[in-house]
C-alpha cells in the first residue's frame, strides 16, 4: 500500500516529505490551475521533494496530442512520471499507445467494466473517485469493492482518490483498493485522533524517560 499527496502546491508537498511516510504526488488540472507557477517548473519541484511517482494528468482531448502531451510530460518529470489519462475511448487508445512506454494510470473510473478495460489497456493504476462516485452513484465504497473483484489476479492496482475523510480512505483500503492519494489536511486528519493524544498526555503526566 502506498499513500500520496493530492496537491500542487509546493509547500504542502514539503510538508508531505517532511511526514515522512508521504511516497508520492498526485495532481490534476484544477490542482495546478491553484499555483501561479508554470505548470513546468511546478512539475519539476514536486519531483523534487518526493522519491516516489509524480501523477500529471493530461488535458488534450485527441488521440495524437494526448501522445504528445504524455511524452512531453516524461521529459519534465522524468522517470517518476505517472500519466494520469481519462476513462475515455480516446483516453483508453492513449494507454494503449503510451503505456509500453511511460507508465499510466486511467483516472475517472465509474465502473468496473471500465477498470477492466484500463487492465486491457496497460495501465499501471485505475483511480476510483471515491466520495464523488458516492455522491452521484450512492456508494463509491462499493465501486472500488467491484473494481477490486475484476481487477484481482491482475498487475493494475486500485488507486482511491477523492476522499473526504479518514473512515473512507480506510474503508477504501478494506474494498481493496492499493493505494490511497489525499489532500494535506486529510493526510494529517489520517495520523491524528483524539484518543490516542488523550492517551499519551496521561503515560506522559506522571511518566518517567530517559535524559538525553
Ligand atoms: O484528482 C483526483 C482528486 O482526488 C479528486 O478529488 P476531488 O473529488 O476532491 O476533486
Amino acid at each position: 500500500m502506498t499513500i500520496y499527496l493530492d496537491s500542487a502546491i509546493i509547500s504542502e508537498a514539503q510538508t508531505a516529505k517532511e511526514l515522512g511516510w508521504v511516497k508520492g504526488i498526485t495532481t490534476n488540472p484544477t490542482l495546478l490551475s491553484k499555483t501561479d507557477l508554470p505548470v513546468e517548473t511546478t512539475l519539476k519541484e514536486l519531483a523534487k521533494l518526493t522519491n516516489g511517482p509524480v501523477f500529471y494528468q493530461l488535458i488534450s482531448s485527441e488521440l495524437d496530442e494526448m501522445v504528445k502531451e504524455g511524452r512531453k510530460a516524461f521529459e519534465i518529470i522524468g522517470y517518476q512520471t505517472v500519466l494520469k489519462i481519462p476513462a475515455t475511448i480516446v483516453g483508453f487508445q492513449a494507454v494503449t499507445r503510451l503505456s509500453p512506454e511511460i507508465n499510466c494510470s486511467v483516472t475517472a473510473i465509474y465502473s468496473p467494466a471500465q477498470a477492466a478495460v484500463a487492465k486491457e489497456a496497460g495501465a499501471k493504476y485505475a483511480i476510483a473517485y471515491v466520495n464523488r462516485a458516492t455522491k452521484l452513484l450512492g456508494d463509491g465504497i462499493a465501486l472500488v469493492r467491484e473494481m477490486a473483484s475484476v481487477l484481482a489476479n491482475s498487475s493494475t492496482e486500485i488507486l482511491a482518490a477523492s476522499i473526504k475523510s479518514p473512515e473512507e480512505a480506510a474503508a477504501s483500503l478494506q474494498a481493496g483498493a492499493h493505494h490511497l492519494t489525499l489532500p494535506l489536511s486529510m493526510l494529517q486528519a489520517m495520523a491524528t485522533d483524539r484518543l490516542s493524544l488523550q492517551t499519551v498526555e496521561d503515560f506522559n503526566k506522571n511518566g518517567r524517560g530517559i535524559s538525553y
